[in-house]
């Protein structure tokens, strides 16, 4: 169990996490999600005593990381793939580490294996691909067999079926009973790989759930509606019609209308009632990503000025769009400029800010986000893409 009590980072002027507490246990995948810059790798380098917290503590089984004995052995991490030395080979590199920390020689071929590297173990990391280096950076982080794994954006740079391997991955070393926290800005991969998520902007904590509460909560269901492109007076009319009865409209790029609040009969009664003709009337779920985007949008530090300069927002559900609050953005902030706490939030609820589930009136059951489909590999949780992995358990073989 990972568990942060309070933690803050500056950085001279900048402060890269503020009052930071959560809790990651074991049995389970836990995403970590915020946008650039919103202080994981921070967060991450903290619990791995590489940064000193400014305030506040974590500890992993009630240690601080530095305290831990032996902690090669009970803590992996994989935090920046291209930190080898690429002149070595990815065996020798391994070789290395298992040496530092007492593991036994044999253990890098197993992990070699396990990330599919078995075959250009010889070869010089240097000429490695992106995704080649992530699996080694991996194979570093299993070497120890630790019970406490933390990654920083695994799928970094990995092939669609490399993404399915990583995902795999996790959730077989979690259901192993271990501790697997994983950051990403990724929240579709996300929703398919973790149990639960804390999501972080600029440093604050914005949400901490279970992924299936944070689909309930955050999903919010909506109808598009399309009337004959040929006739825009008629999309006009529908348009008032709606917006009278309560509703919220947006425009889609492909001309529909955007309807929340208003049911789907409702929505025919008053095309109906209007003498308006429809192309389509559908009912639909605002993706996990766009409620991700959402609850992040007030907390995001970099923008394209293409995109500002067009006032556009990530998702198209601009701030001070209808029905859709800005996070973050509440009065009270942090010393230094930092959006202030969000009403009503504590760990394990969303923010106090958030749409706060389906729009009444809305479509779809409550919380009626696509459930998650389960992913299977057919060729076992360990098993390897371009780079087929030996199958097996992480904790076999070792003296
Ligand atoms: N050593 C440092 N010195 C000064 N500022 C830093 C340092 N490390 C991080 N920061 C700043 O702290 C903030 C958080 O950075 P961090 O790398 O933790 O974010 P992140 O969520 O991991 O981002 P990304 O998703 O882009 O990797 C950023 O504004 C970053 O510029």
């Amino acid at each position: 169990m990972i568990e942060a009590y309070g933690l803050t980072k500056r950085y001279g002027a900048k402060t890269a996490v503020y009052n930071l507490s959560f809790q990651v246990r074991p049995g389970a995948v836990t995403g970590f999600l915020g946008p650039n810059g919103s202080g994981k790798s921070t967060t991450m380098r903290m619990i791995l005593g590489l940064d000193q917290p400014t305030s506040g503590h974590v500890t992993i089984g009630g240690q601080p990381y530095r305290k831990l004995p032996n902690a090669p052995r009970q803590v992996g991490a994989l935090l920046d793939a291209k930190a080898v030395h690429g002149g070595r080979s990815a065996r020798s590199h391994l070789l290395c580490l298992a040496q530092l920390s007492g593991i036994p020689a044999r253990r890098v071929d197993e992990v070699l294996g396990l990330v599919g590297l078995q075959d250009v173990g010889g070869k010089r990391s240097k000429g490695f691909s992106l995704g080649m280096g992530q699996r080694l950076g991996i194979a570093a982080a299993l070497l120890g067999d630790p019970q406490v794994l933390l990654f920083d954006e695994p799928v970094n740079g990995l092939d669609p079926e490399g993404i399915l391997w990583v995902r795999n991955l996790m959730k077989r070393l979690a259901d192993e009973g271990r501790t697997v926290f994983v950051s990403s800005h990724l929240m579709s991969e996300m929703a398919l790989t973790a149990d639960h998520l804390i999501v972080i902007g600029r440093g604050q904590l914005m949400a901490d759930m279970p992924v299936k509460d944070f689909i309930t909560q955050n999903s919010v269901g909506y109808a598009r509606v399309r009337t004959p492109d040929d006739a825009p007076e008629q999309r006009e009319k529908l348009g008032s019609a709606l917006a009278e009865a309560g509703g919220q409209v947006e425009p889609e790029a492909d001309g529909a209308l955007r309807v929340t609040g208003v049911p789907l009969p409702r929505i025919s009664d008053l095309a109906h009632g209007a003498d308006v003709r429809l192309w389509e009337l559908s009912p639909h779920q605002a993706s996990l990503e766009e409620a991700y985007m959402r609850l992040t949008q007030g907390a995001v530090d970099y923008r394209s000025t293409t995109d500002l300069a067009a006032g556009l927002a990530p998702t198209g559900f601009g701030p001070g769009a209808p029905g859709m609050p800005v996070p973050g953005t509440v009065p009270g902030g942090m010393p230094g400029g930092m959006p202030g706490q969000v009403p009503g939030q504590v760990p394990g609820q969303a923010p106090g800010a958030m749409p706060g589930g389906p729009v009444p009136g809305g479509y779809g059951p409550p919380g009626g986000a696509p459930p998650v489909p389960p992913q299977a590999d057919p060729r076992g949780a360990y098993a390897a893409g371009p780079y087929q992995g030996a199958s097996g358990a992480g904790d076999g073989g070792r003296g």
